[in-house]
């Protein structure tokens, strides 16, 4: 479970996330939807304790990052492909982050065949293409067999197979009943793979809902988003946008 309450960030006179609140719960895909700019990555950051909020907190199973007694094993994330050192193996890079987090070195096996990678373990990373890179990314997200997974834009960069690749692994992970929060530009494939939808523009919470919820009555998903980041876009950098005072579309769970 991951709580998101009053979350703030402010980059000088910019407001990146504005009071943000929102629950991931378990056994679903929870989809992290908005404009470039709204404040995904920046939400996801100040999660994982990379970025510090001007307001609010982010809590994984009821504790900040910075209290969790056990990171590794607890939330896992995905947040930009390529923090590898590029003169090292796959296998040599999870293994040293295996180490550093107390996690069995077998774990590094199991997770480089996931994801795919079993055959070209021993390559330096940086000779990796996009793909692979993610894919790595994503071994390293899943080590410690977290029961919280965040991945911002995993999709990015890679062809048919990876992207269909990457809905099945989220699909499965939350039918293990993980908590699973993920970011994507790309809404026809948010409709295939999320359960629930948080939607941000200008940091705000625009959208909490189910993608059922949302494309009811015949609307597709990239018109739903299209209507409610509408005034987000539009009016992006200044004080006034409109559904400034609307309350956010919301549902119950
Ligand atoms: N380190 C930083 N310094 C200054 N401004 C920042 C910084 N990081 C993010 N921002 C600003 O905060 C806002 C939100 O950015 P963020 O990257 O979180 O959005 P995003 O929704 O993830 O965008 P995208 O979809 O393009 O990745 C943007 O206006 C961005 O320019």
């Amino acid at each position: 479970m991951i709580q998101v309450q009053g979350l703030t960030k402010r980059y000088g006179p910019n407001t990146a996330v504005d009071a943000l609140s929102f629950d991931v719960t378990p056994g679903a895909v929870t989809g992290f939807l908005g404009p470039n700019g709204s404040g995904k990555s920046t939400t996801m950051r100040m999660i994982m304790g990379l970025d510090r909020p001007d307001a609010g907190q982010a809590l994984i199973g009821g504790r900040p990052y910075g209290e969790l007694r056990q990171p590794l094993r607890e939330v896992g994330a995905l947040l930009e492909a390529r923090t590898f050192h590029p003169g090292r193996s796959a296998r040599a890079h999870l293994s040293a982050l295996a180490a550093a987090g107390d996690i069995h070195p077998a774990r590094v096996a199991e997770v480089l065949a996931t994801v795919g990678l079993s055959d070209v373990a021993g390559r330096r990373a940086g000779t990796y293409s996009l793909g692979m890179a993610q894919r790595l990314g994503i071994a390293a997200a899943l080590l410690g067999d977290p029961g919280v997974l965040l991945f911002d834009e995993p999709v990015n960069g890679l062809d048919p197979e990876g992207v269909r690749w990457i809905r099945d692994l989220m699909r499965s992970l939350a039918a293990e009943g993980r908590t699973v929060l993920l970011s994507s530009h790309l809404i026809s494939e948010m409709a295939l793979t999320a359960d629930h939808l948080v939607v941000i523009g200008q940091g705000r919470l625009l959208a909490d809902t189910s993608v059922r919820e949302l494309t009811a009555r015949g609307r597709s998903l990239e018109e739903a988003f299209f209507t409610l980041t509408e005034g987000a876009s539009v009016h992006r950098g200044t004080a006034h946008h409109a559904g400034h005072d609307a309350a956010p579309e919301r549902n119950a769970r």
